[in-house]
């Protein structure tokens, strides 16, 4: 393991009865690091998630979490904040008691007024869990994340079910957590998410990575888009560049020089006096890289 590694993850291999679920995974997380885990449903990202948290144990392979077997909870479960899809906090307690309970869990130091302030709980302070709306209940769960800055913080879907404007004040609470030097592990299904804010992201499927790399390391492989639509008998005209018009009448120009055939395309446009309407183009979005998986 290299000295900055959080997490380091060697070969590792989860088996359900018959069903090989994790096959030969290895990776590492360094100190500091945004990592997003991705994946194909049923890819294994959960099983992998359980066994670094310490609640599972590997078939084969072996996991160490800030230098320690993750397995040795009395070590490594305080430098860890872990926001599961659901904490299942007790909702007869109110707020300020559950996260005051987060805080004799966790064993880490910090004051209830800045986490409910950080989650925007402050004027819920004294209701109920089982009155929270699903936004509120939420942030809550995120309070586990951010109680006591912990070294290496988990974030399970982290956003479902949230408005915009507490997405953005989560995700500036997670800037707040990088600031502090915490490392973050986020797995999700909203790819522009990881996309946006991922150094490094992990993309698993049937049980091992189908790629890892940067955003830019996993894109680069596949064509950026060049797409727009020709007004009435333009679109009769043949094209410039190779392309294909698809079923709603946008053509698609599919390219490895994006700069260099774009300006092909508007050269084309001005000579002959056509508009491009809905003109757009760029890099291979995260969702494409996706969709080319499943077309292996
Ligand atoms: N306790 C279990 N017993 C048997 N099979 C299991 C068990 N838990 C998970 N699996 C299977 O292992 C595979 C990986 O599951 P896992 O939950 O790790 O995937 P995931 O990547 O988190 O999926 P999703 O994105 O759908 O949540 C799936 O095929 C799942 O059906």
């Amino acid at each position: 393991m290299t000295s900055t590694a959080v997490i380091d993850v060697e070969r590792l291999n989860l088996t359900y009865g018959d069903f090989h679920a994790v096959r030969d995974l290895s990776f590492q997380v360094r100190r500091g690091e945004f990592y997003a885990l991705l994946g194909t449903n049923g890819a294994g990202k959960t099983s992998t998630l359980e066994t670094i948290e310490g609640h599972r144990a590997p078939t084969s392979g072996t996991v160490r979490v800030l230098g320690q077997s993750p397995r040795i909870r009395a070590a490594v479960r305080p430098k860890m904040g872990i926001m599961l899809q659901e904490s299942g906090f007790s909702p007869d307690l109110t707020v300020r008691e559950s996260i005051e309970l987060i805080g004799v869990l966790s064993q880490r130091q910090d004051r209830l007024e800045r986490v409910l302030s950080m989650v925007d709980l402050t004027r819920k302070a004294r209701t109920k869990v089982a009155q929270l709306s699903g936004g509120e209940k939420r942030r809550l769960d995120f309070a586990t994340a951010v109680w006591g800055t912990p070294e290496l913080v988990f974030l399970d879907e982290p956003t479902t079910g949230l408005d915009i404007q507490s997405r953005d004040a989560l995700w500036d609470a997670v800037d707040k957590l990088r600031e502090d030097g915490s490392t973050i592990v986020l797995t999700t299904h909203y790819l522009e998410e990881a996309q946006q804010r991922a150094d490094r992201i992990g993309l698993m499927h049937r049980g091992t990575f189908h790629r890892e790399g940067t955003v830019a390391e996993l894109t680069r492989t596949l064509p950026a888009v060049i797409q727009f639509e020709l007004p009435g008998t333009s679109a009769a005209l043949p094209l410039p560049l190779p392309g294909r018009r698809d079923s709603g009448g946008t053509f698609l120009i599919e390219t490895h020089q994006l700069q260099k055939d774009l300006f092909v395309l508007l050269r084309w446009a001005q000579d002959n006096a056509i508009e491009l309407r809905e003109l757009a183009a760029g890099p291979t979005r995260l969702d494409d890289v996706f969709r080319a998986i499943n077309n292996q």
